[in-house]
């Protein structure tokens, strides 16, 4: 926490393409600048070392039904949502926070929470390492074919006119490298101070 220096609650949303490094961001600021994380739920199923409650709240289609939500998207055949009350469990954990989102999802959180909301657009300089990254993630094949041929995929390749002047944008072909712009943006935006 030495060098946080927090103010009023933010929420960090951090969107782009599926395999970008969305969520390795996000742990990497949960980890380094103990930045809670959001807990969105979603129907899809598990993945190989991912737990209920801490990387998702996973829902069956009955049990996702019974939730409010903020906002809420079907991605690739699979719905996803995230809830105030979640934002609320995160904010009493730290004051900035942070949350991964489809482009629709962020849009609606810079619509709704306004100066709340910082919103980080990930990318990569070839869309081909996507394929790569899912692969690599452990993802199925199938699952992967699915995804990348899904409209969802196609739309979050590109920043979104929404996000445009909103978002900032950071290339991730390079983790060492995407640290270091983190940290910087983080001090320029003041939620970081080395001193
Ligand atoms: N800069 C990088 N270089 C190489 N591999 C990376 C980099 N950033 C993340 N990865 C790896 O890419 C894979 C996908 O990353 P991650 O799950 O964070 O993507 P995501 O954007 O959250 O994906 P999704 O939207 O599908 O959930 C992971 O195996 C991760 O370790
Ligand atoms: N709009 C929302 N998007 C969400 C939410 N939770 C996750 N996501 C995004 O969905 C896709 C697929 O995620 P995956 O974990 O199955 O790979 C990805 O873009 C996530 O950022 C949510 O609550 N709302």
């Amino acid at each position: 926490m030495e060098g946080l220096q927090y103010m009023a609650k933010k929420v960090i949303v951090i969107t782009g393409p599926t395999g970008v490094g969305k969520t390795t961001v996000a742990k990497y600021l949960e980890q380094q600048w103990h930045m809670a994380r959001v807990i969105t739920h979603t129907t899809r199923t598990p993945r190989a070392h991912e737990t209920d409650g801490r990387d998702y709240y996973f829902e069956t289609s009955t049990s996702f039904n019974r939730n409010h939500y903020l906002e809420s998207v079907v991605y690739a055949g699979a719905q996803y949502g995230s809830s105030l009350e979640g934002l609320d469990c995160a904010w009493q954990k730290s004051e900035v926070v942070t949350i991964v989102l489809d482009t629709a999802g962020a849009i609606t959180y810079a619509q709704e929470l306004a100066d709340k909301v910082i919103i980080l657009y990930i990318s990569v300089s070839d869309s081909n390492v996507l394929r790569q990254r899912l692969a690599k993630r452990g993802d199925h094949p199938e699952q992967q074919q699915h995804r990348l041929q899904s409209a969802e995929y196609l739309r979050d390749l590109a920043l979104p006119p929404e996000l445009v002047g909103r978002a900032t944008l950071i290339n991730n072909d390079n983790w060492h490298t995407t640290k270091k712009i983190l940290q910087e943006f983080l001090i320029l935006c003041g939620i970081m101070d080395l001193n």
